[in-house]
This record gives C-alpha cells, sequence and structure tokens, in this order.
C-alpha cells in the first residue's frame, strides 16, 4: 500500500480567492495519478517487448518454441489489451483507513517494478470495502474518496466521511457529484458503474460464484448493470473456470444487447458471448415478437410434446411404397407397413432422430427380406453371402450400436445371437445376400433419403404451418383456433419470432445429430453403397477419397485454439455450446420453451438471474418458475430475502444436498427522478398491488406531463411532444408506441390482437407502417419503439402514446405499460385518449 503525504486542510472553505481546497485536492490526486499513468505506459512497453521477444523465439522454429512462443505473444497480447482499458479514468477511488493506509482503487491492477502496489483492481478483496463501507460499519475506512476524471485529467472529488472520529485532519470535499452523475445525459449506450457501484449492488456482483444468484429489483435499480460488473469480476476471479468454458449473457432482444454491449469491454472484459433471445440458436435470428395470445401458445411446456410428435410425423413429400426388384421378384411395402415400421425406429431410437437413418435403413432391409420370403422369393439357391460383415458395423456404428460379432473367426456373420445391444438381427445366408443386393439399388437408396431425409429444425417449423400436419402433432393438447393460429404463423417461415428461437432448438435436440462416420478410416466411396455422388447418404458427410483423418488432427497452440472459438462464434462450427456461467436478464419474460434452451447450455453451469416479476409480460409465471427450476438443475429457493437487512447474514448457507442458491433484492431506484417514479408507483399499484417500489433518490424539480388527447390526433401530438423535448435535453429520447397491430406475417388481421376503433377517440391501433412513418425525419437521438422493444432501456426523456391501449393488450397489459413509464431519467410525457387515464396517472 502506499503512504503519501496528505493534504492538511480539514474543510472545504476556498484556500484563496483562485484556488480553492477543492483545487489543491485535485492537484495532489493527479499527481498521483500521473504517477500511475506513467507506470501503465511502462507496463505497456513491456508487454509490447514480450510480444516482439515471443516472435523473435519463433526464429528458432522447433515445434517447442512454437508452442512457447504462442502461449506468450498470447498472454502479452491479453495484457496489452487490458491495459489499454485503463486509459480512461485509471484510477477511479482512494480509501483512507485507520492506521494512515491509503489504497487507490482502479479499473485494473497497477504495482511499481518493485511490485509495491501502486493501485488495486476493483474486484480484488483489497477493493471490497471502497464499496461496502458505510457510516454505521465503516470496516476501517476514514474517508473514501471518489475521483472523477477526464481522460488522464481528475476533474472532480466527492468525499464520504465515514468514521468522523478518526478524520485526524483529512479534508472532507464533494457536492453531492453522485448524484449528479446519475442525471448525466445518457448517450444510448450503458456505462460502467465502477467507481460507484453502491454496497447492496457489491454484494450481488461479489456473490459465491457457485450454484445460482438470483437478484430481483424494481426498474432502475441496477440489475443489468450489476449483472454485468459481476461477469467482469468472475473472470476476474475465476479466470480459469470462466474464461476456459465461457459465459454467455443473454437479453430479451437486439436493441437491448446492443445497449449494453460496451460495459464488458470498458471493464477490460470482452471474452463473455452477448446474446439476444432472438440469437441463440446458430444460423438463425429472430427480431419479431408474437402476438401475446401466439407467445403464449408457442411458450407453453404443451409445446414440447407437440413438437415430438411432429418430428416422429412423416417428412414432407416422403415417398408411400418402397418397391425393390431381387432376383425378379418384386417386394413392396406398403404406406400401412411404412408407418408401422416409422413409428418402431423412432421408439427404437429415443428421439434422435437424424441419427437413426442407419436404423431405419434396417428395419426396411428386414421388413422387405420378410415380404420376399412371405411370397416365397427365398426358395431361389443361396448365393455366397456373408461378405458384407464390416458394412454392417459401419452401419451399426453409426447408429451408437455395438459390431456385429465375427462368430467364425473367419469373417461370417453370426446368427444372430452375438450382439450386445440384442437391438439388430444380423443378416445371414441368404438374407445376407438379399439385404446386400437390395441396400445397392438406387430405389432403395433414393427411398431412404426421401423417407428418412436429414431434417433441418426450420423445416419441421415450416412444415407445421400446414394445418392438417399440425393437427396431427397436436392430438388433443391444442384446440382448433390455437392449430390454426400457430399454422397461420408459421406458414411464412421468412419471420422467425423470439419464441420461434426456442422451438427451433428443442426440435434440433429432439433431431439430434446425423451420425457421425465411423472412427475408423472411412471406405472408399466406391466400396460404399451408401455412398452416391460423393455423399454417405446415411451421414450425410462428403467422403473424402484421400488419407486424410480428421480424428488425428489436434490443436496444438493457443492461436489455434482461440481460431477456432472464434469460428464457434461466428456459426461456422455449428454446435450448441455449452458454458459456465450463464446470466439470464429481464428473466421474468422468458417462457418455459425459452427456459428449456437455456437449460440445454448450461447443464453444468453456475447462473445470475436478475429478474423484475412486476415487469413481466409473461403470464403463467408459476410454469416458468417450475421450468427455470428444471433449466438450473432442480434447485430449490434456499434463502431469504436481503432486503429487509442490512450488513450480515444477507444470504443463508446452503444446504450441502441442494446446489446454493442466494437471493438478493435491490431496493434504490438510480434512473428514475422522484416525480417519474411517482407516476411508475401509480401503475405499479394497478398492476400488482401488492408490490413494493424501490427508493428514487434524485429529485429534479420536473414535473412529468399527462396530456388527454383525442385519440386521431394521437400521433401529430406524439411528434410535437418529441420537438420539445429536443429543445429540453441533450440526450436520448425514447418515443413508446402500443404494440403493433393490423397484418400478420402471413397477411392475415390478426385475430388475437387488441385494435382499438378509431372513432371510439381511444386511438392506438399502430401499425408498423404508422410507426415508421412516426419515426421519419427525426434525429438519431431519437428512438421509435414499441412497449416490449423498450425493455432494459432507457432515455434521458420518454413520450409513452395510448397507455390505455397498452395496458388493454394482453392480461399482463399493465405489467407492460409500468415498464414503459419506468423508462425516463429526466422527463416523461403520456399522452393518452382516455381521461380516467389523466386522472389515474396524475394522483393514483
Ligand atoms: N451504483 C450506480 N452508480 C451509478 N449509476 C448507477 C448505479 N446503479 C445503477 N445505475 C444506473 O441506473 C440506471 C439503471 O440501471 P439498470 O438499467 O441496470 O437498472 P435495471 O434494474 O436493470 O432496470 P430495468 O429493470 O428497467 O431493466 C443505469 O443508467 C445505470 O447505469
Amino acid at each position: 500500500m502506499s503512504s503519501l503525504s496528505r493534504p492538511g486542510a480539514v474543510t472545504g472553505r476556498p484556500a484563496s480567492a483562485k484556488t480553492t481546497v477543492k483545487d489543491q485536492e485535485i492537484a495532489a490526486e493527479q499527481r498521483y495519478v500521473d504517477m500511475a499513468y506513467e507506470r501503465l505506459d511502462e507496463m505497456r512497453a513491456d508487454a509490447q517487448a514480450m510480444i516482439r521477444e515471443g516472435y523473435r523465439q519463433s526464429l528458432a522454429g522447433t515445434k517447442g518454441s512454437l508452442v512457447d512462443r504462442d502461449a506468450m505473444v498470447h498472454q502479452a497480447a491479453l495484457r496489452a489489451q487490458a491495459l489499454d482499458i485503463a486509459d480512461d479514468g485509471l484510477v477511479f477511488g482512494r480509501l483512507d483507513l485507520t492506521g494512515r493506509e491509503i489504497r487507490y482503487i482502479g479499473r485494473i491492477g497497477v504495482r511499481t517494478s518493485e511490485h509495491d502496489s501502486l493501485v488495486i483492481d476493483w474486484r480484488a478483496p483489497a477493493a471490497e470495502d471502497f464499496y461496502r463501507a458505510t457510516p454505521e460499519d465503516p470496516r476501517g475506512v476514514v474517508r473514501r474518496r471518489v475521483l472523477h476524471s477526464r481522460g488522464h485529467a481528475v476533474v472532480d472529488l466527492e468525499d464520504d466521511l465515514l468514521d468522523p472520529e478518526a478524520a485526524d485532519g483529512l479534508t472532507i470535499v464533494g457536492d453531492g457529484a453522485f448524484l449528479a452523475s446519475l442525471a448525466r445525459t445518457r448517450e444510448g449506450a450503458m456505462r460502467d458503474i465502477v467507481a460507484t457501484i453502491q454496497r447492496e449492488q457489491d454484494e450481488v456482483i461479489r456473490a459465491p460464484a457457485d450454484g445460482t444468484v438470483l437478484v430481483r429489483g424494481a426498474p432502475g435499480t441496477g440489475k443489468t448493470a450489476v449483472a454485468l460488473h459481476r461477469v467482469a469480476y468472475l473472470l476476474f476471479r475465476h479466470r480459469r473456470r470462466f474464461g476456459s468454458r465461457g459465459v454467455l449473457i443473454v437479453g430479451p432482444n437486439r436493441r437491448f444487447t446492443a445497449y449494453i454491449e460496451r460495459v464488458l469491454p470498458s471493464l477490460g472484459e470482452g471474452s463473455a458471448s452477448l446474446r439476444s433471445l432472438g440469437d441463440l440458436v446458430e444460423g438463425v435470428t429472430a427480431t419479431g415478437h408474437d402476438s401475446p395470445a401466439l407467445a403464449r401458445l408457442k411458450g407453453a411446456e404443451t409445446m414440447v410434446r407437440v413438437l415430438r410428435r411432429a418430428v416422429a410425423d412423416q417428412a414432407p413429400g416422403a415417398p408411400d411404397e418402397l418397391r425393390v426388384v431381387h432376383r425378379g421378384v418384386v417386394v413392396r411395402l406398403d404406406r400401412q407397413r411404412l408407418d408401422k415400421l416409422r413409428n418402431e425406429v423412432h421408439r427404437r431410437s429415443r428421439g434422435s432422430v437424424n441419427a437413426a437413418r442407419g436404423r431405419a435403413a434396417e428395419l426396411l432391409l428386414e421388413a422387405l427380406w420378410q415380404q420376399y420370403t412371405d411370397i416365397g422369393g427365398h426358395e431361389e439357391p443361396a448365393p455366397p453371402g456373408q461378405e458384407n460383415l464390416a458394412l454392417w458395423n459401419d452401419l451399426l456404428a453409426a447408429d451408437g450400436l455395438g459390431e456385429l460379432e465375427d462368430a467364425a473367426g473367419d469373417g461370417a456373420a453370426s446368427n444372430g445371437n452375438g450382439n450386445g445391444s440384442g437391438a439388430a438381427k444380423k443378416p445371414e445366408g441368404k438374407q445376407g445376400e438379399f439385404t446386400a443386393r437390395v441396400r445397392e439399388q438406387r430405389a432403395f437408396t433414393d427411398f431412404l433419403m426421401a423417407w428418412w431425409p436429414i431434417r433441418r429444425p426450420l423445416d419441421v417449423l415450416a412444415a407445421l404451418g400446414d394445418e392438417d400436419r399440425l393437427r396431427r402433432a397436436a392430438a388433443r393438447d391444442l384446440d382448433r383456433d390455437a392449430v390454426a393460429l400457430l399454422a397461420a404463423s408459421w406458414a411464412d417461415p421468412a419471420t422467425l419470432s423470439y419464441q420461434d428461437v426456442a422451438l427451433l432448438d428443442e426440435i434440433d435436440a429432439l433431431l439430434g445429430s446425423p451420425p457421425r462416420p465411423a472412427r475408423r478410416k472411412p471406405k472408399a466411396a466406391d466400396d460404399d453403397p451408401y455412398v452416391v455422388d460423393g455423399v454417405n447418404i446415411l451421414t450425410g458427410e462428403e467422403v473424402a477419397d484421400d488419407d486424410w483423418e480428421p480424428e488425428m488432427r489436434e490443436l496444438t497452440t493457443s492461436i489455434e485454439r482461440l481460431e477456432r472459438s472464434r469460428r464457434v462464434d461466428d456459426g461456422v462450427v455449428e454446435e450448441r455450446p455449452e458454458y459456465a456461467h450463464i446470466v439470464v436478464d429481464e428473466a421474468q419474460d422468458l417462457s418455459p420453451m425459452q427456459w428449456r434452451m437455456l437449460g440445454r447450455r448450461g447443464r453444468q453451469a453456475s447462473w445470475t438471474i436478475v429478474e423484475d416479476p412486476a415487469q413481466s409480460a409473461w403470464e403463467d409465471l408459476d410454469a416458468a418458475r417450475a421450468a427455470m427450476e428444471t433449466a438450473l438443475g432442480g434447485d430449490k429457493p434456499e434463502s431469504r430475502s436481503s432486503r429487509s437487512r442490512r450488513g450480515k447474514g444477507r444470504t443463508r448457507k446452503p444446504s450441502t444436498v441442494q446446489r446454493a442458491r442466494y437471493e438478493y433484492e435491490l431496493t434504490t431506484n438510480y434512473r428514475n427522478s422522484t416525480e417519474i417514479a411517482a407516476v411508475a408507483t401509480r401503475v405499479l399499484a394497478l398492476a400488482l398491488p401488492e408490490a413494493r417500489p424501490a427508493r428514487a433518490v434524485r429529485t429534479s424539480g420536473i414535473e412529468p406531463v399527462i396530456r388527454a388527447v383525442p385519440g386521431p390526433e394521437l400521433a401529430s401530438a406524439a411528434r410535437a411532444a418529441v420537438q420539445e423535448l429536443l429543445d429540453q435535453v441533450e440526450g436520448t429520447i425514447g418515443l413508446i408506441v402500443p404494440l403493433p397491430t393490423g397484418p400478420s406475417r402471413t397477411g392475415n388481421p390478426q385475430p388475437d390482437l387488441f385494435s382499438v376503433d378509431g372513432e371510439t377517440g381511444t386511438g392506438g391501433a399502430w401499425s408498423a407502417a404508422d410507426r415508421d412513418r412516426l419515426a421519419a425525419g427525426l434525429p438519431e437521438r431519437v428512438q421509435v419503439l414499441d412497449v416490449l422493444e423498450a425493455k432494459g432501456l432507457e432515455f434521458d426523456a420518454a413520450v409513452i402514446v395510448a397507455p390505455e391501449t397498452v395496458a388493454a393488450q394482453s392480461p399482463r397489459g399493465l405489467r407492460v405499460l409500468y415498464v414503459a413509464v419506468s423508462r425516463a431519467t429526466q422527463r416523461l410525457t403520456v399522452l393518452t385518449g382516455d381521461p380516467q387515464w389523466t386522472a389515474i396517472l396524475t394522483t393514483g
């Protein structure tokens, strides 16, 4: 720890006409900060030298030195990257402790060349007191000082005196810069809060890394900010565990992920994957919201049963008859027999549909042989058989079955009792000859590819756009209206909704991967009857005609490993990744199907779940909760809320049997002024009377504007309100409108959407085109968005259009409205066509 001489003044009064005590304090801190930056420059130079040295070593050229070089260059590059982020606001805090110890806190740790600490990384244990100390529990801190900087320059200071008894000549300066910083202009992207993290937030950030951390809090309490800082903390403290297996952060939509994407890089952490619920499945992007009724259907766990039946149904275009000729005898399998066989394959292969093509081939051949013997074809003289044992073994291995035994030890097949799985009957004698011949026939291989195609999730979903097919899959799980509504939404596969993505993932899990080629060297294409035009029709793999064996290839250097993980990120390697930690933001909106999708990505993960049930658009919270518990690994809640008690005992120790669960509640609203928070509280009282609002800490003196406007004039009133606000605030403005109504994706009117008759004067039937017209010509700092798109975002000013429509659009409309009215930091304008709503929002 450093021990600099301290400034001696004890008050904030001016020391002279020109130089205040604060100026002197700033100058003293600037000297320290300059010293830290000088050292940072040296560390940067060291990192660059290490990179150069790494490349120099590579000239030696041996494999060992190549790996050494690689590791060295990689480490040095990471270091250089981390040092770069500290260029802005390297030092932001100072603690003066009892015993005259001083600690400077910053974005990264900086040490002198003698390894003395100049700046402590904010995530290190020694920095914890900076965030946790309070006047009631000073933890040895006498004074906490926040340094506000612009680039390398310290521009302001703010002190908290935590232990007046021990102040002993320490200067205290500051004038509420923290509160002032909350009112700052928003620039459209979230910023880190590393200098001003509050105690209750810090407890979440540093919560244990195992199990599940569940964070609740009203709008603006910093849930998102805290979750992101927790990721930076976990990656810093448990780099090996979370850095290698990865951290996934899931947000509701792309606007939201774009809004928060700069926070982690500004904290020096670029390695976490940030995805919206529409981007979680490789190769698919969804940006559309379903109507509330449609979302309810698609999100319910009933869909698991429906999709299971859908993948077990005959593929579209599958032939109804198989016909082959053997030794002049025509052998047929009709539709009925084929349906039975298909069910049999599904029954035996337990759901992994794409991997079961080999088994399908096997059962077809068996059935054909049966048919052949039934019509007496087997009375023909037996040719030499059994020569295809190896080929069968490939086929079975591809399906995950054991190998056929070579009972005679000379390559001949056994009599069918030797297979460990007992699932496959082995062809022998005449049957062996029959199957070998039939399998080579083009009629058979063409049939197999069409009858058991390797299916893609999108194809399966699109096929459910056919009402008859969907009705078969739905059985009794969906009524007629539900089938019609769902089929209409899938008839045009060009547009996918957020809920569709979870369904695609479910289908993907049911389909499984196509079978991989056997681990041995692939057969030459010429020998393999399942190779058609260079493609193995069982596996879908191209058959290489050289000796290249993929399993021999190893990734030897970290550059190669990095390259591979990058390729996975780019979607080049299409595998469903699993993560070591998953952060779910706005978790109150997840449907059971979306929880299942996340669960598949975090089977071994620890979790941070961030939610506010009062903002939930999802109706059946109990079903969602049950699905969440399953996704998390069957945890039951373990500990109580931390809200009522400060300080010690905020979490209860988890039992050893269940996975740990830590629950927190954040209670201070840092976003809204008290005036705007009052309007939000009135809506909350209607939406969820038992919910407790958070405490807003900043009063602006600016009352929200609640204006009654006749329905037809809403659009022009909205534009006028935006023009007014453009003069009043410097930063972002959100123009928040009801969910779009009007034609659905299929071009038909959406029968399930609330639509207001313009003549009643309540207005608010907004089509996507209306919205575009509204946005035309507005400057970039104005965003026009619907209420669901506004989730998690914030603006300097917000205009809410037609709250009465928002409230009526779905059973959870009031909660959605609560989201909308809690987005603004400085100014709020609400335009309503319903006088009742003017009263509700003004006086409650
Ligand atoms: N300790 C803090 N210091 C400074 N700003 C803070 C602090 N905590 C939160 N904020 C700011 O308050 C605003 C709201 O934070 P955030 O978006 O994380 O809240 P939230 O609880 O996720 O809200 P919502 O439920 O509406 O999504 C952000 O601008 C954030 O930077």
